[in-house]
Parts: C-alpha cells; structure tokens; sequence
C-alpha cells in the first residue's frame, strides 16, 4: 500500500457568528464569525473490504449515535464524470441516508480521483471513517454520564439528537473532506498546513456543503471550520452555479476546474480578529423556544421593498461589526460593551422592519438581565437570531462564569425555559491534523 494511504485524523471547529447575520449574505458585506473549541473529527483506518458485499467499499460511522453507520460503495462514472457511491444495505440495520456525508463523498472522491494527468480511480481503497463530536454539539436527553467522556454517546439516532447549532453540518463537511483528502493524497497534492490546501478544502468544501444543503448560503460557517475566526466577505455564488449534478457526464472535470479555479473571491481576514487575554466568548443554549423559519426570506423581501433604508441599516452592523471585531483584539471593554450593544439594537430594528423574530422579545429580556452580572461585557443573539442561542463576552474568570450558571438556572425556572452555559469557548485555530492516532477514542 502507498505510504500515503494511512490513518489520519482531521478535525474542524464549530462557528458562532457574532456580527453580521443576513448583510453576510451579500458580497458587499462581511461579517465576524469566530471559530469554537467544539470540534469534529474525523478518523480514517484502511479495512479489508467485506466478504461478498462489495469490493469498492467505503464505510462511515458516527458510534456517538445508536446504529448510525453508512456503507458505500463506489463506481466510476463514464465521461470524466468521476466517482459515484450508492449507499449498500448491509442488512442488518434499519438503512438510513445521511446527505451530508453522501454528498460530501461524492464531491471529494470525484475530485481526487479527476485530478490531472489523468484520472486514477485505483487511489481510492477500502477505508472507515469515524466521526466523533465534541459533545457541546448536542443538548443531552439523559444525565452526563461519569466519568465524563470527551465523545459522549447519545444513547439516540442522529436525526433524533437536539443541536445545539454550533454548525455540525459545515464542520462535519470540512473535516471529512480534509480526512478524505488526507488519506488518499500524498503530501505533494494536498497538505493541509499549506495555504494552498488551505484554499482545497475551503473551495470543495463549500461546494460539497452547498449542494448537500441544497442551497447556497454566504458560507460564512464552512469559512470558519477551514480558517477559524475571521472577518468574512464570501464568494461569488455564481462560482458554484455551472457545476453539473454529481453522478454525470463531466462532473469529476468540472469539480477540479472550479475547486482549483482563481476566480474564488472569498476574503478571510484573520489579522483583525482575536480575543484579548482575560475574555472569553462562551456561548447559552436556550431549548424550549419555538424554531424560527424562513427568517432569511423575510429579511430579503423586506430589504427588496426598502432599499435605501435597508441598505443603511446594513451598513451600520457592518461598521459596527468591525468596531467589535477591534475592541475584542485590544481587549478594550467599554468599546466592546457599547458595540455589541449598538448590534443588538440594529440587529433588534432588522427584525421588527422585516418581521423576522430576529431579537425576539424572550431574548432581549434575558440578555438584558445577563449583561447586568458583573463580568459580563456584552451579548448578542448570534446568527440568524431567533429563540434558542445566545453569545456572551466575559470575563475569564470563576466568578462570572458561576454567576452566570446561577442565573440562568434562576432565569429557567422562572421563566419555563432551559438555558444553559455551554463548556464551549471561542477559539481562533480552523480546520487541522489532530496529532492522536484515533484509537480508542472511548477512553478520550
Ligand atoms: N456527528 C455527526 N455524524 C454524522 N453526520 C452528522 C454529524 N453531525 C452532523 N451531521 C450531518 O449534518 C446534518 C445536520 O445538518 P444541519 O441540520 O444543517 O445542522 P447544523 O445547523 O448543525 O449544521 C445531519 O443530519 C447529518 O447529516
Ligand atoms: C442569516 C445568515 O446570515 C446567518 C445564519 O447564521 P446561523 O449561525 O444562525 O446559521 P445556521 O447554523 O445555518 O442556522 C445566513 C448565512 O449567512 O448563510
């Protein structure tokens, strides 16, 4: 076996965007996304292919699920149109899709294996790939066990487990494509650590991450599983739009033309994002809400029909959002408290122009009484806003972090709810090699 077809383990961050949800949608916008210390990742082992099922095999499995595993196997597609897996029913368990990890094997086999000179289906062999989540991914239904696992398991299916929407899909994605790409490529053709594979997995991760989604959102959350925190400008949609579907005449070409094209537009600005010593960024889990849908329609509609003063508003969370993004880095708290507090406002008028439950008013009330604790500095409901999350600055210190929980166990009795302070941190560091062997994960 080729000395690159080994083991390896790659693991991506979670997102949570601080500033500037839906003006990020739009190229002329950026917004501030910082990287979490919730990571997935993504083990891979080469297997013998099993007896009498296929022998063109690739099995993924996530063990923090009850029976959640896929086996695939893969075929050549005729006229450069690279590789196509079909999920095989190993007849022992209930067959169950998985999008995501679907599509995403698609893509990057179909890329690897279409690269110039020529196409070489033969670097593809028989391997197993194993997801494990860090476990701020998903709110618990049972009691933590102890002691307490770094991969909990979830004792459900996946489909049934509640996100807590740190962005499992587009860190799943991005960690996947970069252990595939890992495995099956020598160093020469794919190293993660150079900037040049850097923009390899960004670029066919975003594509892979599109499609599986079935649309394509600014990409600000696979922007982050690959580059951690940044100021993010996304790409042009239009680079994603001439890309036939997989499984056709001339996909395997046309994934390599755009993934390595120059025309990417993206711009990651890391230099002007950093947390100053002494602050964290944590985040609140907030179940019990109602779900928020279509929020991004009602803010287009509305932008569409009031373009001067939508435009405006825009540009306000985008000044503001780099006001935040230099007080984080110097650590100013005062500047940090009065930006954060001015998005809040802006994000709060959004909503109530457009009719999106942007801030909704449960939201504003808890937020309020939090950033009242001492050792807060700011908060913001991050993202698309809505019900079920929320993001404080605070001090990095045992008081407020105990101030905090005590609150918010108050603040759910009283008020029916169930909030929460996640374990997970902002972190700056995006996509990387993890340097365990990914054995025995269970005793992590
Ligand atoms: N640990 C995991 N193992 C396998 N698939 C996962 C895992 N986490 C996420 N996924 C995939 O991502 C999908 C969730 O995506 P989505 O609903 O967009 O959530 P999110 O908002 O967290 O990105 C799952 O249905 C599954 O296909
Ligand atoms: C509205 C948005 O600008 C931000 C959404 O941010 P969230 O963090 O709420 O995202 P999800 O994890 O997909 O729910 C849409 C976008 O940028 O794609």
């Amino acid at each position: 076996m080729p000395e690159h077809k080994k083991s390896c383990v790659v693991s991506a961050p979670g997102k949570v965007l601080l500033a500037g949800g839906y003006i990020v949608l739009d190229r002329e916008y950026s917004g501030l996304v910082f990287g979490l210390s919730a990571r997935i990742n993504v083990v891979s082992h080469p297997i013998q292919p099993t007896q009498g099922v296929h022998l063109t095999e690739i099995v993924v499995e996530s063990p923090q699920f009850d029976d959640d595993s896929w086996v695939y196997g893969y075929t050549p597609v005729q006229g450069e149109g690279g590789v196509k897996v079909t999920q095989l029913d190993p007849g022992t368990k209930p067959f169950k899709p998985n999008h995501f990890v679907e599509t995403t094997l698609n893509y990057v086999l179909s890329y690897i294996v279409s690269l110039p000179p020529k196409p070489t289906f033969t670097t593809i062999t028989p391997a197993k790939f194993i997801i494990l989540a860090d476990n701020d991914y998903y709110s618990s239904s049972s009691a933590s066990p102890s002691p307490a696992r770094r991969f909990r398991h979830l004792g459900q299916t996946i489909t049934k487990a509640n996100k807590t929407g740190l962005g499992s899909s587009a860190a799943l994605v991005t960690s996947l494509t970069g252990c595939l790409l890992s495995t099956y490529l020598p160093p020469s053709l794919f190293s993660l650590s150079s900037p040049s594979g850097r923009a390899t997995l960004h670029n066919l991760s975003q594509a892979a991450h599109c499609a599986a989604q079935g649309k394509i959102g600014s990409g600000f959350d696979v922007a982050s599983a690959v580059y951690g925190s940044c100021i993010y400008r996304r790409f042009s949609p239009s680079l994603l739009s001439s890309l036939p579907p997989s499984g056709t005449k001339g996909f395997g070409k046309a994934v390599v033309e755009t993934v390595n094209s120059s025309d990417w537009d993206q711009e990651i600005n890391k230099e002007e994002t950093d947390l100053a010593k002494g602050l964290k960024i944590r985040m609140v889990d907030v179940t019990g809400g109602t779900a928020t849908v279509s929020m991004v329609k009602l803010v287009n509609a509305w932008r569409e029909g009031n373009k001067p003063e939508a435009d405006e508003l825009f540009r306000h969370v985008e000044g503001r959002m780099r006001v935040l993004a230099q007080a984080l880095k110097t650590g100013d708290e005062p500047a940090i408290k009065k930006a954060m507090s001015e998005v809040r406002k802006l994000m709060k008028t959004m909503g109530e122009r457009s009719g999106a439950e942007i801030e909704p008013g449960s939201q504003t009330k808890m937020l309020d009484e939090i950033e009242g604790l001492e050792g807060v500095v700011g908060s913001v409901v991050p993202g698309a806003g809505g019900y079920d999350a929320a993001a404080l600055v605070i001090r990095d210190d045992e008081g407020t972090v105990g101030r905090v929980n005590r609150f918010l166990e108050e603040y759910s009795q009283r008020e029916g709810v169930k909030a929460r302070l996640l374990d997970v941190l902002g972190e700056v560091e995006g996509a990387r090699v993890e340097s365990w062997d990914g054995g025995s994960w269970e005793e992590l």
